[in-house]
């Protein structure tokens, strides 16, 4: 490998104590050593407020990449590469000294002056950090400097806005990597190739061939121990305002003059921007929310959501979305795209069904029956492929069909050397390359979409429907694409 190609930077992991840190960025970084997308030339610098030591905490990264790999090699040189440096973010004298330690840092490990800062905290930090590295002199170096932030963006749009605001004070948005982790999956990544270089679906991609794209996002996970967070959120801002709607934009998007960051996001914007906005008083018509009560998946007993630690027992707040979603433009009128995600279902799935129309005339009509119609799904996790719905001549059976699934499934990749979502976003990000991040329009048009649907929830204007733990979800969600002689492809 030519170590020319190795991105050099200093990763400044704010909140490097916390979950995040330990689950994903951690062993993502690893990978990325394991894999020679990075060479020596890294070094990474924790923050948070526990007194550890460097030692505590490269204990701390031993641990996450044992938990998370079957096989750690290297550990002892991956490790020597971690400093903790704990203090209060909201103190700004502290961050003099970070400036130091980072100086020292770049001359040891050789990394040209190039510096990430990752914000792994709760976003009422992320101004006061992003304000303070700017006050401070962190990002004034001879290389690069890029913020990392995480979700959520914001609560809704007005909040959202003055977090980029105060961010923007800091750095230019050619310097803001927001993550959205959906993006950095391999097969959210492929939607783009496969609708882009495949002349079998190209030219079918748009209302003329096309009868509704379905996209399912389901978790068999409860709230965990999440219940503050998700109380002031629920499932429409913590999964609709953001995956969601960029697998719809992608799914959606004219193709870009060129694969360049710019044109990329400015043909999303454009679907985000062709979103028909649905009213507060017709919310009904066009979304559900539902929430789980108890109930019982591989024989075990679950809890309702009221039940969760930190919920409200009278919680209003809805752990399942299904949308109908309409997209104003030439290409999709009449098409529409349903959107259902949810906690405590049946099934870890993500999927997108796009459903062809019906061919014009059935030769192998038979009364009673209909054809079923193709589909091509695009299976984003826990399996990655795609898998086409074709019909075909049903063995022995002159005129009679059969439908038939070609089945493409990334299963031949080796798991362990497959890269996850933050280590791709990651190695992106140490790059510069941001298409895989929002744009700053992306999450603000994405707020303005959904916040009159929050609005209107919160006002009561439309009933919570309870599911069962282990279901597919509330009955309602059927109903809704039953009016439209539709119905949910499974996921399972
Ligand atoms: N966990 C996950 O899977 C996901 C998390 N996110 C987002 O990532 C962010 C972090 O989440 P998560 O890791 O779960 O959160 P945790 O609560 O586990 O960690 C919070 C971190 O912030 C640090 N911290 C808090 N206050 C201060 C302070 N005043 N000064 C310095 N450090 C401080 C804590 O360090 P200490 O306790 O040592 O002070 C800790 O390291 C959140 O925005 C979350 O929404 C997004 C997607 C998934
Ligand atoms: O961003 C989030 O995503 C996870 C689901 O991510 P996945 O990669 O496992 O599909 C969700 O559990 C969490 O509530 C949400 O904040």
């Amino acid at each position: 490998m030519n170590t020319q190609q190795h991105p050099k930077s200093v990763i400044v992991i704010f909140g490097a104590t916390g979950d995040l840190a330990k689950r994903k960025l951690f062993p993502s970084i690893y990978r990325l050593v394991q894999n020679e997308k990075i060479g020596s030339e890294f070094a990474v610098v924790g923050v948070g407020r526990r007194p550890w030591t460097n030692d505590e905490f490269r204990n701390n990264v031993t641990d996450s990449i044992q938990s998370s790999t079957k096989e750690s090699k290297n550990l002892e040189e991956f490790t020597s590469h971690f400093y903790y440096h704990p203090f209060d973010v909201t103190n700004p004298s502290s961050y003099l000294e970070l400036n130091d330690l980072l100086g020292n840092l770049d001359g040891t490990y050789q990394t040209e002056g190039n510096r990430i800062f990752y914000l792994a905290m709760a976003p009422e930090f992320f101004g006061t950090i992003a304000q303070n590295l700017k006050k401070q002199g962190l990002t004034e170096t001879n290389g690069w400097s890029r913020l990392v932030i995480e979700k959520p963006f914001g609560h809704d749009l007005p909040s959202a806005r003055k977090l980029n605001q105060e961010i923007r004070e800091a750095f230019n948005e050619e310097q803001i990597y927001r993550i959205d982790h959906y993006l950095g999956k391999e097969m959210v990544q492929n939607i783009e190739v496969i609708r882009f270089a495949n002349a079998l679906f190209e030219p079918l991609w748009n209302n003329r061939y096309i009868s509704n794209i379905q996209v399912t996002s389901s978790e068999v996970l409860g709230v965990e121990d999440r219940g503050r967070y998700y109380e002031n959120s629920g499932a429409l801002r913590d999964m609709v305002q953001n995956h969601m709607l960029q697998m719809v934009a992608l799914l959606a998007m004219e193709p870009p003059i060129k694969l360049t960051t710019d044109e990329i996001r400015s043909e999303k914007v454009k679907v985000l921007r062709a979103l028909r906005p649905v009213k507060e008083d017709e919310v009904s018509n066009y979304f559900v929310r539902g929430q789980y009560a108890n109930g019982e998946l591989d024989g075990k007993q679950l809890v309702g959501y009221r039940e969760e630690n930190n919920v409200d027992p009278e919680s209003q707040t809805e752990t399942y979305v299904a949308g109908k979603l309409l997209i104003d433009n030439f290409r999709w009128a009449g098409v529409p795209f349903y959107i259902r995600t949810g906690k405590r279902l049946a099934a870890k799935s993500t999927k997108i069904v796009v459903q062809f129309k019906d061919i014009p005339m059935n030769l192998y009509y038979k009364k009673g029956e209909t054809l079923p119609p193709n589909l091509l799904v695009i299976n984003i996790q826990p399996d990655e492929g795609i898998t086409l719905q074709l019909n075909a001549k049903k063995d022995g059976d002159a005129g009679d069909s059969n439908p038939v699934q070609l089945d493409l499934s990334n299963d031949f990749h080796d798991g362990i050397n497959t890269p996850e979502a933050y280590e791709k976003l990651l190695y992106d990000c140490m790059r510069g390359d941001a298409t895989n991040f929002t744009h700053w329009d992306e999450v603000a048009l994405s707020w303005s979409f959904v916040d009159p649907i929050s609005e209107a929830w919160s006002k009561g204007k439309a009933a919570i429907a309870s599911y069962a733990s282990g279901s597919m979800g509330p009955k309602e969600a059927d109903d809704m694409l039953a009016e439209d002689g539709n119905q949910w492809w499974p996921v399972k």
